[in-house]
């Protein structure tokens, strides 16, 4: 669904991202781990189209839908009028099917955006995402600032649509532990570089991945 190849983005003289390779295949969960600053946003950027790379190609199949870092709602619109705005260039603006999906956002269809928890914003943020029915979803930093219960609601949804839609996901986190427990791929970035990619079972299992990540010895 997504296929980036040898991607190198440069802002003025600065490379932020510098030959990056990585694949995210139909009904796959995708993990790109890194620290601050590795260029994770760059790469999010580059896939919406933000951002012309230096070198490089990208390519998408099929209908890709972001949830972004920050979750950038409408705050005095309400939930519902959120989740008609993720339709707003794909067709039919019925919010039923993601009640149905995300049944926790039913009670709160009326409440104003901007005065929901940081959790509640989230799962409205994955809500108006699914509205254009995509094929493939990029989370930019779901977990941020989110309890851990909270946390393993959207995570669950999202095994959810996975397992029953086939939704492919790229999940661009900083908790790595969620990132590489959700996803079954993963891949590490730094300084704009891949330098770890495998079956997520197989990173979590590294020595280096584990003392960097993970807050394990090594
Ligand atoms: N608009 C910009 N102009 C110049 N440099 C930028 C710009 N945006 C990002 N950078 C630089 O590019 C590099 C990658 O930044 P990016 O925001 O993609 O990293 P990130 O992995 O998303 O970091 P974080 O986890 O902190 O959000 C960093 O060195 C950053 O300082």
């Amino acid at each position: 669904m997504i296929r980036v190849d040898r991607l190198t983005v440069r802002y003025g003289a600065a490379t932020a991202l510098d030959g990056v390779s990585l694949s995210v295949a139909a009904g796959e969960m995708v993990a790109l781990i890194g620290p601050n600053g590795a260029g994770k946003s760059t790469l999010v950027n580059t896939l919406c189209g933000l951002r012309k790379p230096a070198a490089g190609t990208f390519a998408v199949d099929g209908k890709l839908a972001l949830v972004p870092e920050g979750r950038h709602l409408f705050a005095p619109l309400t939930v519902d009028d959120n989740l008609r705005l993720g339709a707003w260039r794909s067709g039919s603006r019925d919010t039923a099917h993601i009640y149905a999906l995300l049944p926790e956002l039913t009670k709160l269809r009326k409440r104003q955006a901007g005065k929901l928890s940081g959790g509640e914003q989230q799962m409205v943020a994955l809500g108006r995402a699914l509205m254009s029915r995509p094929d493939v979803l990029v989370i930019d930093e779901m977990s941020l600032g989110l309890a851990p219960r909270v946390v393993a609601g959207l995570a669950g949804h999202l095994r959810e649509r996975n397992a029953a839609d086939g939704l492919a996901v790229l999940l661009i986190e900083q908790n790595a532990r969620l990132a590489l427990d959700l996803c079954d791929k993963a891949y590490v970035l730094e300084a704009g570089r891949i330098v770890a990619e495998g079956p997520s079972a197989e990173l979590a299992g590294s020595a280096e991945v584990a003392a960097a990540y993970l807050g394990l010895e090594a």
